[in-house]
């Protein structure tokens, strides 16, 4: 690099990466992922559920399109950084408005361009998804030492409970629907919607309307809710979001929550992180695996008809289907590396899946989700 560098990756392994420093200035500890997504890095960066992770993308140009509101799948950027090929260039979209560089800087999330991100995702395969400390000063002055030693001495995801960083203060109602061209946001088709509730684990906006878009009105309440919080709002359904950290620390008040509502007999639908905690409701247990599933091109195979969805995915625990219960089936694997994707309770209307079906980014094979649980709730009122 003929220029002074003005942003460092350094990994706890000692590897360190230099580049050019883009957002805001300053320096952070995470753990480092890969996503394979071609399109969606908004998206991606704004979903809560990568809190206390940095995203190296392997698609090349990222920033291109710029940034759109109608894009945000939460009020801020949550990734706590991002690892580009090339430096985000000025956008040219129709939707566009504004810069990524800008956006991130306003909103306090650091950037480094000009690395070579296929070296980078292949340590990660190889390694697992490692702690890093990401810093960008345009003075380029950084103690690589200490950036070491400070990614050694971080403890990791594991353990850690971030479901209560990012939930909402207070509960709230949610009434829109999924985008559509020449439309904007659209509405709920039910005369009656279903009364849903649904538990803010650090959920995504598109989650929320694409309950909307199949039938649902949705009052969303904080992760630490309790079953007679939920269960006031007389629900038709509740919902479990995706999120941050490891299920097994959020699901330390989530868990019994989850239990007490499964002695109800009430239909429940999880996501993500929403899935592995009524995993662990149900008596089975998650682990942490390698690098994860970060991506919009994830072949996942639903074992009780023998389709195969691509699937947008973004996690880094998984349920341990060998200690499913014997009345939970599994219901979806990935078609990756065999790992869980998908349960549900045998003659309950109680189901979850690993991961995306709401996209945002990525392709809308798994809708159908949205469209059983809508139906789960159906069937009780006639
Ligand atoms: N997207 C999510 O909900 C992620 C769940 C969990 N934090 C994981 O990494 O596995």
């Amino acid at each position: 690099m003929a220029t002074k560098p003005t942003a460092c990756l350094v990994l706890a392994d000692g590897t360190v990466f230099y580049g050019r420093g883009f957002g805001a200035t300053g320096e952070v500890v995470a753990e480092l992922v890969f996503n394979t997504a071609m399109t969606g890095y908004q998206e991606i960066m704004t979903d809560p559920s990568y809190a206390s992770q940095i995203v190296t993308f392997t698609f090349p140009h990222i920033g291109n399109t710029g940034i759109t509101p109608e894009d945000d799948e939460a009020q801020d950027p949550v990734a706590s950084g991002i690892v580009v090929h090339w430096d985000p260039t000025t956008p040219s979209n129709w939707r566009s408005a504004g810069e990524l560089w800008n956006w991130m800087e306003r909103r306090g999330r650091i950037g480094i361009g000009g690395v070579d991100t296929r070296r980078l995702t292949r340590a990660i395969r190889q390694q697992g998804a490692p702690h890093v400390v990401l810093a960008h000063d345009p003075e380029g002055d950084f103690d690589l030492e200490a950036m070491i030693a400070k990614a050694r001495a971080w403890k990791g995801l594991v353990g850690l409970d971030l479901a209560k960083d990012v939930t909402c203060a207070q509960s709230y109602h949610w009434n829109e629907g999924s985008w559509e061209w020449g439309e904007g946001f659209g509405t709920s088709p039910e005369d009656k919607p279903f009364k849903v509730v649904a538990l803010d684990y650090g959920a995504k906006r598109n989650i929320l309307r694409s309950l909307v878009t199949h039938g649902a009105d949705v009052t969303v309440l904080p992760a630490t809710a309790t079953a007679e919080e939920v269960l006031a709002h007389e629900p038709e359904g509740v919902f479990l979001s995706n999120g941050p950290g490891d299920p097994a620390a959020t699901g330390s008040y989530a868990v019994p929550m989850i239990q007490e509502l499964l002695n109800r007999d009430m239909p429940i639908f999880g996501i993500c992180l929403g899935h592995q905690m009524l995993a662990l409701a149900l008596g089975a247990q998650t682990v942490k695996m390698g690098h994860g599933h970060h991506g919009a091109n994830h072949p996942v195979r639903d074992n009780e008809t023998g389709k195969v969805e691509i699937t947008s995915m973004n996690h880094g625990f998984a349920v341990d289907s060998q200690t499913l219960p014997k009345n939970v089936i599994e219901t979806h694997v990935s078609l990756f590396d065999g790992s869980n994707c998908g349960v549900r309770v045998a003659n309950k209307p109680v189901f979850s899946v690993q991961y995306h079906p709401e996209a945002a980014p990525g392709p809308q094979d798994s809708m159908y989700l949205f469209r059983r649980f809508i139906d789960s709730m159906r069937s009780r009122r006639t």
